[in-house]
């Protein structure tokens, strides 16, 4: 596109001097390719200004900023606002893709991805094609999970809004976005039109970012001020405060929730409950463990009833929900064995204390800490944390790298022994641990197997092997003697 017709698109003033042909938008100078427009933004930690020069090195054919003194050899666009300016080049330069799909917004503290991830199950499953933007990667369509180069859940604008046309082109007409405070605040998501914002629930985090809870709090706003349907969390005082959007429903637990959930029975295969809603009252089953997963449940059906789909569809969609890869990952019944990517001694104690009341026979955890120079400190606590909340643990490799595995094992066992329990050892391969575990547990006994998760590899000394938990998983349980 042209320089001067994206700029009367935008409503600014075109550039007598040049108008060169624009191929992409960006706001950082290491990402730039001949042809891109650069965006100085003026950071939180520095002022993209000072990289003008790298742009210009790397092939920027126009700089837009909020104030550059000098002389420059390519077009200079000054603008009030340079995160707007991103974000509206952006949507311009791909179209504005949202407006030609629904797209479900989901914020809220916990629950972005496993909501996510449900919703956009729910609507593939009843033949909507659909895309997917979590914290995990994003879906295509076919159902293919592709990872981002940057670790964000959402993120920055030009990403998204290229992934917006990717999808749309695939044949997607639904997208599902995991929208992060911070992409809010910092206007990621400008220009993209929501059909349905979802809010799951607000705790205190990131307060360092956002100053306090009603700062945290008026960024997730947005997210529902500007959807054109809201899904609120009737048991979250914060959702609440949003009760005034014109066009909402609500769920949860609570009886004022629209959509609500009754007789709810976890066991080890799942969740079973009926659901009391405005579209009738039926039963589901959810293959997942944890009670709160029953309000992300909600959340997706709520929004996926708003979108078309009936009681028989939902239904259908929940009971062959597969999880997302990794996180809580339910592999078999009996024994139940999970796989989960918890791997810092708050998150392990939340992975148990959840498999607990479920857990019927004993409860078995293989856990590994990292080596290198990956928080050494944590390495006794999660050897406590395993031997205080589990019957059975099995401490094995994790990424050692160069520090010997005995060292880290050394360490984890400590933890453990100050519990007083005599309930774990150590089996330094971690194909050994996990086979001991599965094979040795009882049909009644859950297996966790905490730290790898989705990863794809496996570091030990100098050698990095490729990974597949759930295969191992998968093998163990193939190899066991029938109980
Ligand atoms: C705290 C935060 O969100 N920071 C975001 C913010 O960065 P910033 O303003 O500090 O940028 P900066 O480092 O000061 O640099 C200023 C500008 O100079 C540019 N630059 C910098 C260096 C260089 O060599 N060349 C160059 O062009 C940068 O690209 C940037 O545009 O603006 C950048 C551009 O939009 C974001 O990429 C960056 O996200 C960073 C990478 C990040 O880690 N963010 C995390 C905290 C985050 O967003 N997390 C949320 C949610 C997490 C959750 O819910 O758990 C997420 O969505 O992932
Ligand atoms: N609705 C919920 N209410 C409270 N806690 C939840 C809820 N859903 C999930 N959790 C907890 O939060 C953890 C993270 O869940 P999930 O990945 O869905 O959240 P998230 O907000 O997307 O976070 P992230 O962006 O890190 O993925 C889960 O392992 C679970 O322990």
């Amino acid at each position: 596109m042209k320089l001067s017709l994206l700029l009367s698109q935008l409503g600014l003033s075109a550039h007598p001097e040049a108008d060169p042909e624009v191929s992409a938008v960006t706001h950082n100078s290491s990402w730039v390719k001949p042809g891109a427009v650069f965006v100085a933004v003026r950071g939180l930690k520095t002022d993209g200004h000072k990289f003008i020069p790298q742009a210009l090195e790397k092939g920027a054919v126009a700089i837009v900023g909020e104030g550059f003194e000098g002389d420059l050899p390519v077009p200079y666009i000054k603008v009030e606002h340079a995160r707007h300016a991103l974000a509206d080049f952006a949507c311009v330069l791909q179209g504005h893709p949202s407006r030609a799909l629904t797209v479900v917004g989901i914020t809220g503290t916990d629950g972005k991805s496993t909501t996510s991830w449900i919703t956009y199950h729910l609507l593939q499953s009843a033949g909507k094609p659909s895309g997917l933007l979590s914290t995990v990667g994003y879906r295509t369509p076919d159902g293919v999970l592709h990872h981002f180069p940057q670790h964000l859940t959402t993120p920055d604008s030009p990403e998204i809004q290229s992934l917006l046309r990717e999808l749309l082109d695939a044949g997607a007409t639904h997208c599902v976005l995991e929208t992060s405070s911070h992409a809010l605040e910092l206007d990621r998501v400008r220009g993209v039109e929501y059909g349905v914002g979802i809010f799951t629930n607000l705790t205190p985090e990131h307060l360092d970012f956002h100053g306090d809870m009603e700062g945290y709090f008026q960024a997730k706003r947005k997210l529902i001020d500007r959807s054109r349907f809201a899904v609120l969390n009737q048991d979250d005082p914060y959702a609440r405060r949003l009760t005034d959007h014109p066009s909402h429903t609500t769920f949860g637990f609570s009886a004022e929730a629209q959509w609500r959930a009754t007789n709810l029975q976890e066991e080890a295969s799942g969740l079973n409950f009926t659901v009391v809603s405005p579209a009738g009252t039926f039963d589901v089953v959810l293959p997942m463990i944890g009670q709160f997963n029953v309000l992300n449940a909600l959340a997706a059906m709520a929004t996926a009833h708003h979108l078309g789909l009936s009681i028989p569809e939902l239904q259908k969609g929940l009971a062959s929900f597969q999880g997302i890869p990794g996180r809580m990952q339910l592999l078999s019944s009996h024994p139940r064995v999970m796989v989960d990517f918890a791997h810092t001694p708050p998150s392990l104690e939340k992975a148990l204390e959840v498999l607990r009341p479920s857990t019927t026979g004993k409860l078995w955890v293989v856990v590994g800490s990292a080596g290198g120079n990956r928080d050494p400190l944590k390495r006794a606590p999660l050897g406590e944390v395993a031997s205080r909340l589990s019957d059975q643990a099995i401490f094995t490799e994790e990424d050692c790298r160069d520090t010997p595995i005995q060292e880290i094992l050394q360490e984890m066992e400590r933890g453990a022994s100050s519990t007083g329990n005599q309930n774990y050892r150590s089996i330094a391969d971690r194909r050994t641990a996990i086979q001991e575990a599965i094979h040795q547990a009882g049909p009644e006994d859950t297996v966790l197997l905490a730290g790898k998760g989705p990863e794809d590899t496996l570091e030990r000394a100098s050698e990095t092997l490729p990974w597949d938990e759930v295969a191992e998983a998968l093998q163990a349980l193939g190899t066991r003697k029938p109980s």
